[in-house]
Parts: structure tokens; C-alpha cells; sequence
């Protein structure tokens, strides 16, 4: 089928229908590659720029901001003044400000429920105590992208954590314009979330000053944020500088709908991370084939109401390798997809949302029902939207306020609580070779030390 669109984006290529039992092993797993899956291109052609930014620092974030941005900036105007986040205000329609505040409100309110208690002990022999202190990281700093759209909302995202944890330095690197101007609700939302200082640089080179410092911009010891493959490679090359934080790449997901859903709400929820850009990726999986076929009529429908940018997003990416519908034989069989996939986004569409909350192993987020489609989470819910991406979902977690802070071990053993568990410790320590150890956990340790007035006969 090929989809004519109004205002003269052609989908030259059908949407993908594929049914999952007739694949092969290896046609099911090239299924489930990402763009981030080979970097390779990208990994090569960020080298010489982080080189360029650790030797010339600022001068070459200028030189980048003209290349890649086509911003002309100065090296004194690489960080934002408070002059253009008053000028943001005034241009700003109030009801985005209003949705920024509504979104702010909700996000603080969801990561101040998950702050972890700050510091805890417990009795775990009688006169033995141990526990944990969390402490936040000192130099935090926050990637919004600004390439293929402007990202307010991952300024929340990001900022509000960085907040409730009480980071000591947390900054933004996003790119300018070609005005020379970051976007005014990236500043508005930033003001509002409690942090003023933004630098105004992009790309794999936002990373390398981050990573090395430059004169403008404080080393980091974390980055955190989502961006292009452009930054997720310098992230992995700068592994050894900086905490790359979780993988955050192009957008993906997985809208579930089981026979009971609603095609129309399938098709329309498949389009809202397909819209992001070519390298994103989105499936419909669905057990039923008249909603796998009534859906590709709607995605074509809506197709009509979108921008031909946003068309031409989306209908490269459920036409070409990481998107379209996916008809399963069995709920069992959808959901080995699905966690085979491990979608940074995972909506389920049915009349029972929460009978397959259990069956899901590996999402960054579920969003249960016709009523939560995943432009509502990824802007106001309250849920962080900077998710796990490329089966980061199988082993990390959701942006949060635990990604602001680490946890230290405290311990404290009475004098009196010492000599049952040194003896228990001391005989490990024996075991495994270790003669200091062992003596420190020896009986004599608070024995009165005998004085050596007198060199042994050896020295
Ligand atoms: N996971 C999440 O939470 C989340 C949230 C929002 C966006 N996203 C994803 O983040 C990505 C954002 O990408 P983007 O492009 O919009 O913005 P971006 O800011 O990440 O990347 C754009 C920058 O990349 C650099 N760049 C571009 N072309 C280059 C080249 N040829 N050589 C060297 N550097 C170059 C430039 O500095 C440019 O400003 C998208 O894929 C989107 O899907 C993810
Ligand atoms: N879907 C993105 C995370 O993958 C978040 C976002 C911001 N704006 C629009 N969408
Ligand atoms: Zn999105």
C-alpha cells in the first residue's frame, strides 16, 4: 500500500505489517536493532572534535556552534545571560509557561515521593551498626538536545531531579540556534526548575567540554540526557572522563494492543515517538489482524493532520527497518517481544491494561490504558521521560533522582560488639592470605602495645 499524502510528502513504501512467527532468528533480531546499535560512522567523526575542545577549549565550541549550528557566537556570550532569560519570559505565550509550570509541578512532585531517606543505620548485631548516607554528585551536567525539535520538557525532565537531589553544580548544554539564541521555553523551563546556568554549546563537542572543562564551562563528573547519535558517541568515546549516565538515544517504542483496544488510539499513539526523527524507532504489536489492518489506515489518516516534516519522521521510520505493525499469534508471544525489546517507551492498549502489567519484564515506562498515551508522560505526568534506550531497559532504569546521587556504606562497631565478629572476620582473612587484615582483627588489637626501645637483631 502506498500512502499519498496531502500537502506532498509520498510515503513511497508501504508501512511494514510483518507477523512475528514467520520470522527468522536472525530476521527478528535485525528487527530489534536501534540506531545506536553501530555508531561506528559517528564514533570516528567525534574524535577529532573532542581533540579540538580538550586543547582550544572555548575557541573551538565557538568555531563548532558556527559550524554545526550556524550560530554565531562569542566567547562571551557562550553562556546565557540573565538578560535573555528575561526577554525568554516576555516572548513566551503564558499558557506554554502555564503548561510548564503544570508539568514542573508534577515532576517535582513525583521525585520528591522517590528521594531516597538521606541517611539510615541499623542494629545489625547487638553494638554493630551499618547504614547508608546519600550525598549528591558535585558537577552534574545536563544535555537538552536541539536539533530536530526543541526539548522544554527534557529541561524538566532533567532539572527537576537534578533539584530535588540538591546537586551542588548542575548546568545545561544545549545548542543555539542559528540566532545565536537557545530557545525561549528551554530558558523559561530551566528558570522555573531552578537552574539559571546554561551554556550555550551542542553535539559531541557539549560532551568534550563537559568531560575536559574549558574556561567558560566547569568539568562535569556526570552528563545526563538524551541526544542525537552525534552525542551519544561522544559519550561513549569520554567514558573515561565522565559518567556517561544512562544511554538516552533516539526515541522508541512499543504500543501493545490486544484485541479490546482501539485501533484508532493504536495507530494515532504509534506515530508520537515515530514523529521524533528518521533514526527513531516504533512497532504496533498487536494479536489482532483486523486491528494490524485497521491501524495502517489510520496512520495514514493522521498523516493528513501532521506537519510533512513530521510525516516524512514517521513514515521513515514505520516503513523502514525500526518500525511498523507487528501481528503476534499469542499474548504470551507479544509479550517475548516485547521484552526481548526492552522499549524505552511501552504503552498497552486494552480493557484490562493492568492484567499485563505482571507479564512485562524489561520497558523504561509503562502506560497503561486509551487514556495515557505517551505524549501525556513524555510532557506532564509526572514520570521522568528521559528513558533507557537500545535494551538499556534490561539493566538500568528511568532517569531519576537516584542518577543526582550515590550512596556511601557507614559502619560503626562498639568495643564490645568487636570481638565475636573480628573472630568471624579474622578467620576469612587468614584464609584468603591476608596478614594485616588478620591482624587488625586480632584478640590483642586493644592490648597495650609493647614499646620496641631496642632494634631487632636483623636491622
Ligand atoms: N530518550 C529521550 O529521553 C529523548 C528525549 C528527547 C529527544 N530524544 C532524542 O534525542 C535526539 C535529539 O537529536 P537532535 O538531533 O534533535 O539534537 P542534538 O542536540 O542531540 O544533536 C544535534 C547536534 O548534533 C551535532 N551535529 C549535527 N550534525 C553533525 C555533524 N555532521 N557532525 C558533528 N556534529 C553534528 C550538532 O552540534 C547539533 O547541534 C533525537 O534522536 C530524539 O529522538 C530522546
Ligand atoms: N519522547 C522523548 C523521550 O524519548 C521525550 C520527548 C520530549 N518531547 C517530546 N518527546
Ligand atoms: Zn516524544
Amino acid at each position: 500500500m502506498t500512502h499519498r499524502i496531502d500537502h506532498g510528502f509520498k510515503a513511497m513504501k508501504s508501512i511494514n505489517l510483518i507477523e512475528l512467527s514467520k520470522l527468522s532468528p536472525q530476521q527478528r533480531k535485525s528487527l530489534m536493532l536501534r540506531t545506536e546499535s553501530d555508531l561506528s560512522t559517528y564514533a570516528n567523526a567525534v574524535l577529532p572534535i573532542i581533540e579540538d575542545v580538550r586543547n582550544r577549549g572555548d575557541a573551538a565550541l565557538v568555531h563548532y556552534a558556527a559550524q554545526f549550528e550556524g550560530a554565531a557566537i562569542g566567547l562571551d556570550s557562550i553562556r546565557v545571560s540573565p538578560a535573555e532569560f528575561d526577554a525568554a519570559f516576555a516572548m513566551l505565550d503564558p499558557k506554554v509557561v502555564a503548561a510548564i509550570e503544570y508539568g514542573i509541578e508534577n515532576i517535582r512532585s513525583f521525585h520528591t515521593a522517590q528521594k531516597p531517606v538521606q541517611y539510615w543505620m541499623k542494629e545489625l548485631r547487638p553494638g554493630a551498626f551499618a547504614g547508608e548516607r546519600i550525598t549528591p554528585i558535585d558537577t552534574v551536567a545536563l544535555y537538552v538536545p536541539r536539533g530536530k525539535g526543541s526539548f522544554p520538557s527534557t529541561v524538566m525532565m532533567l532539572c527537576v531531579p537534578a533539584v530535588v537531589a540538591q546537586v551542588p553544580t548542575a548546568y545545561i548544554l544545549t545548542p543555539a540556534g542559528p540566532d545565536g539564541r537557545v530557545d525561549a521555553a528551554t530558558l523559561v523551563a530551566a528558570r522555573l526548575a531552578g537552574i539559571e546556568t546554561i551554556f550555550k554549546v551542542g553535539g559531541s563537542q557539549a560532551v568534550a567540554a563537559a568531560a575536559f572543562g574549558t574556561s567558560t564551562i566547569p568539568k562535569a563528573d556526570k552528563i545526563l540526557g538524551p541526544g542525537s547519535p552525534w552525542v551519544m558517541a561522544a559519550k561513549r568515546a569520554l567514558v573515561d572522563h565522565l559518567d556517561p549516565g544512562i544511554p538516552a538515544g533516539p526515541s522508541e517504542s512499543i504500543v501493545f494492543a490486544d484485541a479490546s483496544a482501539d485501533a484508532r488510539l493504536a495507530a494515532l499513539d504509534v506515530l508520537i515517538e515515530a514523529e521524533h526523527g528518521p533514526d527513531s524507532s516504533a512497532f504496533l504489536v498487536t494479536t489482532s489482524r483486523a486491528i494490524a489492518s485497521a491501524a495502517i489506515d489510520w496512520i495514514a489518516h493522521f498523516w493528513n493532520e501532521m506537519s510533512a516534516r513530521r510525516v516524512e519522521f514517521s513514515a521513515t521510520v514505520l516503513t523502514g527497518p525500526r518500525g511498523g505493525v507487528l501481528l503476534a499469534d499469542s499474548v504470551p508471544s507479544a509479550m517475548d517481544f516485547i521484552n526481548d525489546y526492552a522499549p524505552e517507551h511501552l504503552e498497552i492498549l486494552g480493557a484490562e491494561p493492568f492484567g499485563y502489567l505482571h507479564q512485562i519484564r524489561n520497558a523504561g515506562e509503562i502506560l497503561l490504558g486509551h487514556a495515557t498515551p505517551m505524549s501525556i508522560a513524555n510532557f506532564v505526568l509526572g514520570p521522568n521521560a528521559v528513558l533507557p534506550t537500545s535494551f538499556g531497559a534490561k539493566t538500568v532504569s528511568a532517569l531519576s533522582v537516584h542518577d543526582f546521587i550515590k550512596r556511601t556504606s557507614i559502619g560503626y562497631v562498639t568495643t564490645k560488639a568487636f570481638p565475636p565478629m573480628a573472630a568471624m572476620g579474622r578467620e576469612l582473612a587468614i584464609y584468603e592470605g591476608f596478614d594485616a587484615h588478620a591482624l587488625a582483627l586480632a584478640p590483642q588489637r586493644f592490648d597495650p602495645p609493647v614499646a620496641r626501645t631496642q632494634p631487632m637483631a636483623a636491622e
